[in-house]
């Protein structure tokens, strides 16, 4: 077997959520499902929720490109804490204080809000059936599905699906045993992710606050999903449960996102480094 060198990487996080970062702009990069499993494992790996690529920009119109990887190896098109840590490296690069990443969802504009504070504008959420998607043609307000307690959730694209359920308790959820037979419901063709969220302000407060775990397709539970707190906020905004900006309290810590009038969802949230190494060539030749 050849052994190329070994791939430098970058371990990072979200209020959690964690990432591999290899950097592929300037040397092609070979993944496999089977790679990106053993990569992400977190018993023979280095482990990681998401495995995360950046690759040189499409066109003048971006920094770079990110491409995004679950744990189960499978390629999905939109992560917004990854998108937060991405962002970071590239302004620290840099030296900007803006960054613009290509993603299979669209071009992402991320700003610095200060010390490993980053704004990313999450682009428009997708509210039609078909954008989610969905098997059927139902109202995205109402699902109409129930699995154990959970009944009747949203659903909501952020360029990746999600169905969020609203519960009077949120730890009292067992999400690993309703996540996984929700993430593979048949109305989700491409399976969804899964939260439930507590509403811990009243519909009228000017800025609400939100309880939100999540049971992450492709992943499990994470102790953060940046583009599920979209999700959540854009849901409870829609049932008239919360102003359109809003603090989301995940495991891993809070996400502040706004719902803008132009339809554009704006996250912010903190960014870190875990540490940096090199992949075994057994792991990614
Ligand atoms: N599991 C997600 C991708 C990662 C999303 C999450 N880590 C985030 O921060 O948005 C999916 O299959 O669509």
């Amino acid at each position: 077997m050849t052994h190329g060198t070994a791939w430098p990487f970058v371990k990072m996080h979200g209020l959690g959520n964690d990432f591999v970062v290899l950097d592929a702009r300037s040397r092609a990069l070979t993944l496999t499902p089977e790679r990106i499993r053993a990569v992400s494992d977190r018993r023979t790996g280095i482990g990681c929720d998401q495995l995360v690529v950046i690759a040189p920009p499409n066109g003048q119109v971006s920094d770079a490109t990110m491409l995004i990887y679950n744990s189960d190896g499978s390629e999905v098109a939109a992560c917004g804490n990854a998108t937060r840590c991405v962002a970071w490296l590239l302004m620290t690069e840099s030296g900007a204080e803006s960054a613009v990443i290509e993603t299979r969802a669209g071009l992402l504009d991320a700003e610095s809000r200060g010390a490993q504070l980053v704004a990313v504008d999450m682009g428009r959420p997708g509210l039609d059936w078909r954008e989610i998607p969905l098997a059927q043609a139902v109202d995205t307000l109402h699902l109409g599905i129930k699995v154990g307690a959970l009944t009747d959730p949203v659903g909501v694209s952020m360029g990746n699906p999600h169905a969020v359920f609203f519960v009077n308790d949120a730890e009292a959820v067992e999400l690993s045993t309703v996540g996984p037979v929700l993430e593979h419901h048949a109305l989700f063709p491409e399976r969804a992710n899964i939260e439930v969220a507590q509403m811990l302000s009243s519909p009228d407060a000017a800025l609400g606050r939100i309880r939100m775990r999540v049971w992450e397709r492709g992943t499990g539970i994470t102790m953060a999903c940046g583009t599920g707190a979209c999700a959540t906020l854009v849901a409870a905004a829609r049932r008239g449960l919360s102003p359109r900006k809003a603090e989301i309290v995940l495991d891993g810590g809070t996400l502040t996102i706004e719902w803008l009038p132009d339809n554009h969802v704006l996250m912010t949230g903190p960014v870190a480094t875990s540490f940096a190494g090199t992949l075994d060539p057994t792991l990614l030749p």
